[in-house]
Parts: C-alpha cells; sequence; structure tokens
C-alpha cells in the first residue's frame, strides 16, 4: 500500500462520514456539540430600545436643558409614563427607554438639585448612548448556523435567542485500545523493560468532549488472540482508536487483527511525520483509526484524524483541523520527504520550534502550545518567515 498525502488520506477519511443524527438536549447540556440546524432567534434583542449608560433620558428636542425630573426608569422596573419636552426620567443601563425618550445624558455631565436637570457643561445629552431594539438580533434572524460548535459565547446566544433547548449533532461512542506487551495500566508499577500505557488515557482526554461515551481497552498483549478480543469488546462503538501495533514489526499486528475480523483497511500509512504508520479501517458502521504508538506520533495523529472524524460524525460544518498563518520565531532546516508537525512554543515573536524532535518525547509535547506545519521537502525557513500553525488545546490557557 503506497504513502498517501495527508490531503487525500483526510479526503477518505471524511468522504465516508455521515453525521450520526441529532437529539434536543437542553441548552447548557449542549456545550461541545454542533447545531442540527440553523438556529433561529425566537425573540429580539433588545426586546426594545434601552440605555447604553447610567444617567438621564429625555426627548431628543431640547438637548440643551435644563429639565424636571419626574421619574426613574430602572431595570425591571420601567417608567410608565411619557415624556414632554422639559421632562427627564433618571435611567440605568440596561434600562427601557420611556416613550417619549430620544438621548440620554451621563450622569457625569450632569447637575441635579432636587428634581432640577440642568447640563454641567462637560458633555450634552445624545442618542448614541441608547441601545437600539433588536441591533443584536431580531426574531426569526439566524444567530448560528448548522454544524456550529456551541461553546460559552454560543450558549449564552441561544439563551439570549430565546431557546430552553437545541437540537444537536448525536455524539459518537468511542472505544480506546492501548495495545503493547510492555504497557502496564498502574503508572506506579512499571518495571525497567515496561511502560506505564499512556496513550489510551491522553486519547480519552482528548475526544471526552466529543463523544457520547469513551470505553479503555487493553493494554493488550501483542498476540493475534488478545487483539481480537480486545476489537471483539470494542462491540459497536462508532470509532474504534488503537494505538501501536501500526508499523511494521513482527509484533505489529493492528492491521492483520483487522483484516482478520474482515474490516476493510482504506489506508495504511501517510506522508507525515510524525505519524506515518496510520490505518484507518471500516467495518460495518464503526470506524477503526489506527494510531501509531510513539506518543507523539499518536497525539498528532489524533489531532489530524480522530479530532476531525469525531467532529464529522457529530456534524460540524467544518470538522478539519484550524490553520492559521504565524511567523517563524526561529529559523527552520528544510523539511524532509514527508509533510511535518513540529512542536512548538508560542510567543510574541511568533511560532517556536522545539528542539526536541523525538516522537516519544513527552516532555516536549507536554510544553507545545502548537504544531508547525511544514510542507514535504520545504526550503530552509528564517526567523520572520510566515508558516501555518494549528494551535493545541494543551494544557496552559488554551
Ligand atoms: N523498520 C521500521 N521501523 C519503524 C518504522 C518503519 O517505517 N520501519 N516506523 C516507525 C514509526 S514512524 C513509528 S511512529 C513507530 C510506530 O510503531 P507502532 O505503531 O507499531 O508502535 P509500537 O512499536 O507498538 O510502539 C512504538 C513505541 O510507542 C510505545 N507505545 C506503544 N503504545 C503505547 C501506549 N499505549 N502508551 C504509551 N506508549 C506506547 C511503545 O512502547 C514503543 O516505544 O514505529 C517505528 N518503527
Ligand atoms: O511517524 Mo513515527 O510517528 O515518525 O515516529
Amino acid at each position: 500500500m503506497s504513502m498517501l498525502s495527508l490531503e487525500e488520506a483526510l479526503a477518505r477519511l471524511l468522504d465516508g462520514v455521515t453525521p450520526l443524527g441529532s437529539e434536543q438536549v437542553a441548552v447548557e447540556a449542549a456545550l461541545g456539540r454542533y447545531l442540527a440546524a440553523p438556529l433561529l432567534a425566537r425573540r429580539t434583542q433588545p426586546a426594545a430600545d434601552l440605555s447604553a449608560m447610567d444617567g438621564y433620558a429625555m426627548g431628543a428636542g431640547g438637548l440643551a436643558g435644563p429639565w424636571r425630573v419626574v421619574g426613574e426608569s430602572r431595570c425591571g422596573h420601567p417608567f410608565g409614563g411619557s415624556l414632554v419636552d422639559g421632562e427627564a426620567v433618571r435611567i440605568s443601563t440596561g434600562a427601557l427607554m420611556p416613550s417619549g425618550a430620544g438621548a440620554v445624558l451621563l450622569q457625569e455631565n450632569a447637575a441635579r438639585d432636587g428634581d432640577a436637570l440642568s447640563l454641567n457643561g462637560e458633555g450634552e445629552p445624545t442618542p448614541r448612548h441608547i441601545r437600539r431594539e433588536g441591533f443584536d438580533f431580531a426574531s426569526g434572524e439566524t444567530v448560528l448556523e448548522a454544524g456550529t460548535r456551541i461553546g460559552a459565547a454560543q450558549l449564552a446566544l441561544a439563551m439570549s435567542a430565546g431557546h430552553g433547548t437545541l437540537a444537536v449533532g448525536k455524539r459518537p461512542s468511542v472505544a480506546v485500545i492501548d495495545s503493547g506487551e510492555e504497557l502496564v495500566s498502574d503508572p506506579e508499577a512499571a518495571g525497567e523493560h515496561q511502560l506505564p500505557a499512556s496513550n489510551g488515557a491522553m486519547v480519552e482526554a482528548m475526544v471526552r468532549g466529543h463523544a457520547s461515551e469513551v470505553s479503555r481497552l487493553g493494554p493488550v498483549k501483542d498476540s493475534m488472540e488478545a487483539l481480537l478480543g480486545a476489537l471483539d469488546r470494542a462491540g459497536d462503538a462508532d470509532v474504534v482508536v488503537t494505538s501501536g501495533g501500526a508499523s511494521v514489526g513482527d509484533h505489529d499486528l493492528v492491521k492483520p487483527a483487522l483484516e482478520r475480523l474482515g474490516a476493510e483497511v482504506n489506508f495504511w500509512r501517510v506522508a507525515i511525520r510524525p505519524g506515518k504508520p496510520l490505518m484507518l479501517a471500516r467495518k460495518g458502521k464503526t470506524t477503526v483509526v489506527g494510531l501509531p504508538g510513539n506518543p507523539v506520533s499518536a497525539y498528532v495523529t489524533a489531532v489530524l484524524f480522530v479530532m476531525p472524524l469525531l467532529r464529522a460524525l457529530g456534524g460540524a460544518s467544518d470538522p478539519r483541523m484550524q490553520t492559521m498563518a504565524m511567523p517563524l520565531a526561529a529559523p527552520m532546516p528544510e523539511g524532509g520527504p514527508r509533510m511535518e508537525f513540529h512542536r512548538a512554543v508560542l510567543d510574541e515573536a511568533g511560532a517556536a520550534p522545539i528542539a526536541e524532535r523525538d516522537s516519544s518525547a513527552l516532555r516536549a509535547l507536554a510544553t507545545a502550545q502548537a504544531l508547525i506545519i511544514r510542507p514535504a521537502g520545504c526550503p530552509a525557513s528564517r526567523a520572520g518567515d510566515i508558516v501555518q500553525v494549528c494551535c493545541l488545546e494543551n494544557g496552559g490557557i488554551a
């Protein structure tokens, strides 16, 4: 099987995906999910003209004053009457503009003596301090497109638009299998010839927010029987993610095991570094992504393939990894024959590549905030050259 380009491999992964369908959930439970349909406002915001400042509301006619203060409009307690020329009401930020009012005087610009209100010479009433009815959105308008991810601001918008429940994509169930004879589940009990099985926990942490449930299997031994057993226990999960046993060694059994089970191996090996021995297979409704065992390779390929797959199944309109252009903070040598993903930290100068490039080095991975993406065979770059970068949600303040 020849090596695919990243673009080709992603197309093969995503072309075969049908979103899982939708369900109606309480708006707060929609966090992290994707809207299944465009969201139309059920109310207008603001529902009426409001003051944007604390001060006084008056008619737009006589802006020089003086005025007589005839009442107050507070949030939740509007002024009931109607203003005529020469009258004003005390008003709070967010309170309803009374009928007949067309301007707001900041309280810093007002002189008040009992009911008597006049200008103090610092400024005049202005309609600019009015938030007009419907300036944010009007009932019936689309406020969020289908496939949008619900984050904190989208949640607030949906609630303001009058929605107590939202139609969102169903999330896939995921099974994660650690495989390797050397792996132990208890990190405190790893002998010299052993290694804590960290990939499964890492992948689970990455996918948790995108999955309906995550089951962890293994670590499983390097035998066909053990691997077949784990794949069987993964049952009918929508997505199975394996790690390890994906390369060319005598004990790399993931591909033969999947073939034995009658899965269709769509591709194996992608021209990327790290992550070359990545595999995609399908069996019935299950998509199997075989990640390489090296932890950094597993992390990078989960960012590149597993996350887009889960987003697509969950109904995202744009499931692929997001990248942005950024200056390099340090020079980089010419690229190798595969497309490369370099761990990087971000600073004022841009993206600074981390010197450690070994694909087993977790300490370097744990400091990375981004991946610098370099096309295969690209020329050497200087500091300040613009490169594509993928920001990571990897601890820190991201
Ligand atoms: N002759 C060749 N050797 C290798 C090639 C190649 O093309 N020809 N490719 C290399 C590349 S690139 C990678 S990446 C690795 C990936 O190999 P596998 O997917 O078969 O992974 P393993 O050999 O099982 O493990 C590699 C490494 O990762 C550790 N590991 C595995 N699973 C876990 C886990 N769940 N948690 C933590 N660490 C894990 C494992 O102990 C090994 O150290 O192959 C190269 N070799
Ligand atoms: O691709 Mo391997 O993932 O370079 O270490």
